[in-house]
């Protein structure tokens, strides 16, 4: 019989050595993300004294178009494999929604392990990332001129102080990130060792008033992008150029950028910049719907009745009339659908990344009232495609 129950603070330390085990990693790497059980509301999935299952939730603020919303961040989630496919993760998630419904938290965000598996608890994929490859051996001429104002090599101990302002703004015209605070700095962009990055130093932060890069370099001559943030197209290009430019180098590796990156526009020989890496990044769920939906902003001012299908949170299931524009509204409405969804291809959209357009082609969304999901499709949209480089 298998009981859900809070994991008490003392046995932290063994979600950690769980999550080694699911995980198949070493215990030292594991020992990099032993600090965010601590800060997780955690939820063991119990077999009489045995932990057989896991979850950790981190409350955090979630950039989405024009506001910032409480966010159940998941992690750690796991199931022993004695235990596997009889429900425990089920019973985990159920839990994890009732928790974020209690705490007032409209969304929860995961990054997926695989592909096939929270999808069915209405997560559906809402940004997605692409690496990029530069060809450094020689100059890198850019088509945008560089923002001239000096760049300054920074200490990692001030880094969060400086960058934390820059990186706010950016989480205010791209949606997709999360809030951090100065643990988050220094444990996540800032630790000193990356377990994905063997071989690579420390990072070295690099700073300009409106924007930074922080980067790894390695002895095969090559500089690995940990983050940049610019806030104008000029300030982007004078870090490019920067980190396209620093000596005993002949590659800059950058696993993780927007989708829209204007770098591949920028470069003057298109064949310098490759696009290596495409690939799903985070999976949103919409705990409240009506309230998510009042919450962002909107590109355009239109009406729709949405039929929303969730199995698993029943109180958003049904008829809402959105109204966008200024002053968006949800409300419960008997009236004839322009769409029907499920929750899950409605959080897919809700940042903007994944259009109603594609999803009523590939026949996921029914549209009722043509043309619905094409004004719907202008109503989400945002100017910069969301994103996230908080791998949590
Ligand atoms: C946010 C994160 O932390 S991502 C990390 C997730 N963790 C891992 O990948 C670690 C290794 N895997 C595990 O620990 C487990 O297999 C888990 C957590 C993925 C699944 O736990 P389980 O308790 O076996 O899941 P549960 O029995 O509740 O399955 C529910 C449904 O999901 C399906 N499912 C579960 N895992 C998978 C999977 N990996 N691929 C496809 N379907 C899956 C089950 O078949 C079942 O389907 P059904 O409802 O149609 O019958």
């Amino acid at each position: 019989m298998i009981e859900i129950r809070d994991v008490p603070e003392s046995d932290a330390g063994r979600m950690v050595d769980f999550a080694g085990l699911v995980f198949h990693v070493r215990a030292d790497d594991n020992e990099l993300d032993s600090w965010k059980p601590r800060r997780a509301e955690r939820l063991g999935a119990y077999d009489g004294g045995t932990l057989a299952g896991q979850l950790a939730a981190l409350p955090m603020r979630l950039a989405v178009p024009g506001a910032f919303l409480d966010c159940s961040a998941v992690t750690f989630v796991g199931v022993l494999p004695t235990h596997r496919r009889q429900g425990v993760l089920t019973s985990l998630m159920a839990r994890m929604h009732a928790d974020a419904i209690a705490a007032d938290r409209p969304v929860a965000a995961l990054w997926a392990s695989q592909g096939a598996i929270y999808g069915r608890y209405g997560f559906g994929l809402a940004t997605r990332a692409i690496g990029l490859e530069v060809d450094t051996s020689r100059p890198l001429d850019l088509r945008t001129t560089p923002d001239d104002r000096p760049l300054r090599l920074i200490d990692i101990a001030s880094a969060p102080g400086i960058l934390d302002p820059i990186h706010r703004r950016g989480l205010a015209a791209r949606p997709g990130g999360l809030v951090r605070d100065p643990e988050w700095w220094t444990r996540g962009i800032l630790r000193s060792v990356d377990v994905e990055a063997p071989g690579f130093t420390e990072p070295r932060v690099v700073a300009h008033p409106a924007g930074y890069a922080v980067y790894r370099a390695n002895g095969q001559q090559t500089i690995r992008v940990v983050e940049l943030v610019a806030e104008t197209p000029q300030v982007e290009a004078a870090l490019w150029r920067y980190l396209a430019s620093i000596d005993l180098t002949t590659r800059v590796h950058a696993p993780t950028r927007p989708v829209d990156d204007l770098l591949p526009h920028m470069a003057a020989d298109p064949d310098q910049v490759a696009v290596k890496e495409n690939y799903g990044a985070l999976w949103l769920r919409l705990i409240d719907v009506p309230a998510a939906l009042r919450a962002r902003s909107w590109a355009a001012e239109d009406a729709f009745v949405l039929e929303i299908e969730d199995a698993r949170i029943p109180s958003n299931s049904g008829r809402w009339r959105l109204t966008t524009g200024p002053s968006p509204a949800c409300d419960r409405t008997t009236d004839a659908p322009d769409l029907t969804l499920t929750a899950a291809d409605l959080a897919a959209t809700y940042l903007g990344g994944t259009t109603p357009a594609a999803l009523t082609r590939i026949g996921a969304m029914t549209e009722h009232a043509p043309g619905s999901a094409a004004r719907l499709t202008a109503a989400l949209s945002v100017p910069l495609a969301p994103y996230i480089n908080d791998d949590f």
